[in-house]
């Protein structure tokens, strides 16, 4: 925590997707390891557990699949009962099924698109009323590179995060003037389970590393820093607003 309390987190309560593994996970840890009561969710219950008994107290879990829509408003109810209604949103749940836009299924682009973008404004829907009365909240999505740059094997994955990136800033400009602040991060190549297929090509992961001005690839604590200070109230004047965090990869 910062001395003068800027990023202080405790006893908040924060609802964190994709908490089974990555930079989810990592979000999750780090909220609970700063304080705050964090209701960890995603599809794989072992998963969520381990993550539980490693942060004990100040952690609970729900195994739900986001893909499915109609699911999330129950989410929303079953997300306030271990510690109240969440102050904190953090969307990390994601996929990237990297069908090559000639062979892009219809289920692949339906799940992505439901997943990556459908699910982070649905269940914000259902948290945003809570916020509201308390006139605070913190809602943080995950946009990509593919916001703004096309890789190969990216159309579905790409239209997804363009479109995070622009649902931020209209998420901002509906719930902001209530004190519900919306950013996203922008993670660059970061070793995570989505991005194995990147590192196992030695090749690619080298070129990749070499287009950051840092010189080197993402690792899932490189996010803490700007994840909490989106979650804290160090961030109360700035919404709508995608971070970078690529190692300079965009700067480039
Ligand atoms: N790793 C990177 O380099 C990178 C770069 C840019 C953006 N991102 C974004 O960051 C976020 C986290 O990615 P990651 O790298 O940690 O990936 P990851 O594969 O390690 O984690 C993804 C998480 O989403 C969960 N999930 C997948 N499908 C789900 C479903 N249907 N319902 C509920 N949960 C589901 C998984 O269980 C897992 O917890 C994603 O939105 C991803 O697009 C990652
Ligand atoms: O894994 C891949 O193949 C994709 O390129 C992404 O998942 C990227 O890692 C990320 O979105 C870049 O910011």
């Amino acid at each position: 925590m910062a001395e003068n309390g800027l990023l202080d987190v405790t006893g908040r309560v924060a609802l964190v997707t994709g908490a089974s593994s990555g930079l989810g996970r990592r979000a999750a840890s780090v909220l609970a390891a700063s304080g705050a009561r964090v209701v960890g969710v995603a599809r794989r219950a072992e998963a969520l557990v381990e993550w539980q008994a490693e942060v004990g107290d100040n952690g609970a879990v729900i195994a739900h699949d986001l893909a499915d829509r109609d699911g999330l408003a129950d989410l929303a109810r079953a997300a306030a009962l271990p510690f109240g209604a969440p102050d904190i949103v953090v969307h990390a749940a994601g996929i990237n099924t990297r069908q090559a836009a000639d062979d892009v299924t219809p289920e692949g682009w339906d799940v992505t698109l439901s997943l990556n973008l459908s699910a982070p404004f649905f269940l914000s829907q259902h948290l945003v009323p809570a916020m509201k009365e308390k006139g605070w909240g913190r809602i943080v999505n995950f946009a990509s590179l593919q916001s703004f740059r096309a890789f190969p094997g990216g159309i579905a994955y790409g239209a997804s995060k363009g479109g995070v990136a622009q649902m931020t800033r209209a998420m901002a400009e509906a719930w902001s003037r209530d004190g519900i602040v919306v950013n996203a991060l922008a993670p660059g190549f970061i070793r995570t389970e989505l991005t194995a297929a990147v590192f196992d090509d030695p090749g690619r992961a080298a070129r990749n590393a070499a287009q950051t001005c840092i010189g080197r690839n993402g690792e899932v604590d490189d996010l803490d820093g700007p994840l909490m200070f989106f979650c804290s109230e160090a961030s109360k004047y700035v919404t709508g607003q995608i971070m970078m965090v690529d190692g300079g990869f965009t700067a480039k």
